[in-house]
């Protein structure tokens, strides 16, 4: 098992240092490397995704990642920024499906956004496509011409979407529904966006190699009021890259925290980018008081999709159950009667609970 650890900035080296712990506890054979993604590979070469770190992802089984970016680094130009070096490391290794799981785990009931008799046995897939839409589409830009006879700076970003990147997000999409509740929500905008009409056609197209799945569409402004509303009618939902991103973020605080909210990106291979949903969160970097168990969680699911070791993976997510049931919480997920703990403190429960 050949792993590409990239811990990147803010907290990134915080949790990862648990992730790794966590991983060299369950005495796999596994080989690790460490690797410079994001700001830590601006300051020290100049760029966000330097050669020596695309050697080590490509030839790595798997990438492990903590977060990138920060303040520090918001003044850059675009393309050296450390968000183009994760988006760059996505696109080079072709990682178009992005898996983000919302799983309540029943002790954090009370810590979730909504009431638990909303949320009790949460268990949502959102299948994200990770490497097409608005975020790669060309052109792109910000420049100065004229409008309406003045002169202005005008911004524009395109969203697009070819045929065989919506049938091919899709496909993952109807395969995991039918490993689980066999339901498929499809999220778009059709009714203002032709690349989202596109997207929706294709997907009735996709259904009818499905018989077995129950295919349905909603429009994203209202799948983003149902995920609050009455979040446990999603089973898996499938959209593109913006949307998923918002949509994922919201998710997260159902299940109590973002820092609860692992992921994993996929090429057609199941080699894979593992990463927390959440970023580097630089209002706590430094402090150890972040949440690892999304980090940890992201390696389980490392261990499930890229290595095929699924008694492995259960056994992190069990010890993760077992340390929430001790009642132990970062900050983050923290609620009275229940005992704060710092990152470390959670990675020394986690390993103690395998
Ligand atoms: N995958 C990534 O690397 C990734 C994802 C999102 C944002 N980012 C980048 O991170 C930087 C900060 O972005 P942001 O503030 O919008 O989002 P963020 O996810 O970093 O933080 C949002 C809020 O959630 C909290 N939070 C996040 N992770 C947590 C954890 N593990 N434990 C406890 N609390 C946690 C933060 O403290 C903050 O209050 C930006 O530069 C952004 O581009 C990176
Ligand atoms: C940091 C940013 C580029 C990234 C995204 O938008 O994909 C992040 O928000 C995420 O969700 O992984
Ligand atoms: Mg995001």
């Amino acid at each position: 098992m050949k792993i590409c650890v990239l811990p990147g900035d803010g907290i990134g080296p915080e949790i990862m240092a648990e992730a790794v712990r966590v991983l060299r506890a369950l005495d796999l054979k596994a080989e690790m490397e460490e690797g410079l993604l994001g700001g830590c590979a601006v300051d020290a070469t100049g760029t966000p995704y330097p050669e020596a770190t695309q050697k080590l992802a490509r030839e790595a089984d798997a990438v492990l990642l903590g977060a990138v970016g920060g303040p520090k680094w918001d003044g850059l130009p675009r393309e050296q920024r450390p968000e183009r070096g994760l988006l760059g490391i996505r696109k080079d290794l072709n990682l178009f499906a992005n898996l983000r799981p919302a799983i309540l785990y029943p002790e954090l009931a009370n810590a979730s956004s909504l009431k638990p008799e909303v949320v009790a046995g949460l268990d949502i897939l959102i299948v994200r496509e990770l490497t097409g839409d608005i975020y790669f589409g060309q052109p792109r830009g910000i420049e100065t011409r004229e409008v309406d006879g003045t002169q202005q700076r005008v911004g524009w970003n395109t969203m697009i979407y070819a045929e065989y990147e919506i049938r091919r997000i899709l496909k993952v999409a109807f395969e995991a529904a039918q490993k689980r509740g066999k339901k498929l929500c499809s999220v778009d905008k059709m009714n203002v966006l032709e690349c989202t009409q596109l997207w929706r056609d294709i997907a009735e197209e996709v259904a009818k190699d499905y018989p077995d799945v129950e295919l349905s569409h909603m429009l994203v402004d209202n799948a983003a009021m149902q995920l609050v509303r009455a979040p446990k009618q999603f089973d898996v939902m499938v959209t593109g890259n913006m949307f998923g991103d918002i949509l994922s973020d919201e998710a997260s605080m159902l299940t109590g925290s973002i820092g609860m909210l692992p992921s994993a990106s996929l090429d057609a291979n199941n080699k894979g980018l593992y990463e927390p949903s959440h970023g580097s969160a630089p209002d706590i970097a430094g402090k150890g008081v972040a949440n690892p168990l999304a980090t940890i969680l992201s390696a389980a699911m490392m261990l499930r999709y890229t290595f095929n070791q699924e008694e492995a993976a259960l056994r992190i997510e069990n010890a993760v159950k077992k340390v929430l049931a001790q009642g132990l919480r970062t900050g983050d997920i923290h609620e009275p009667g229940t005992k704060k703990v710092g990152t470390r403190e959670m990675g020394d429960a986690v390993i103690a609970a395998l």
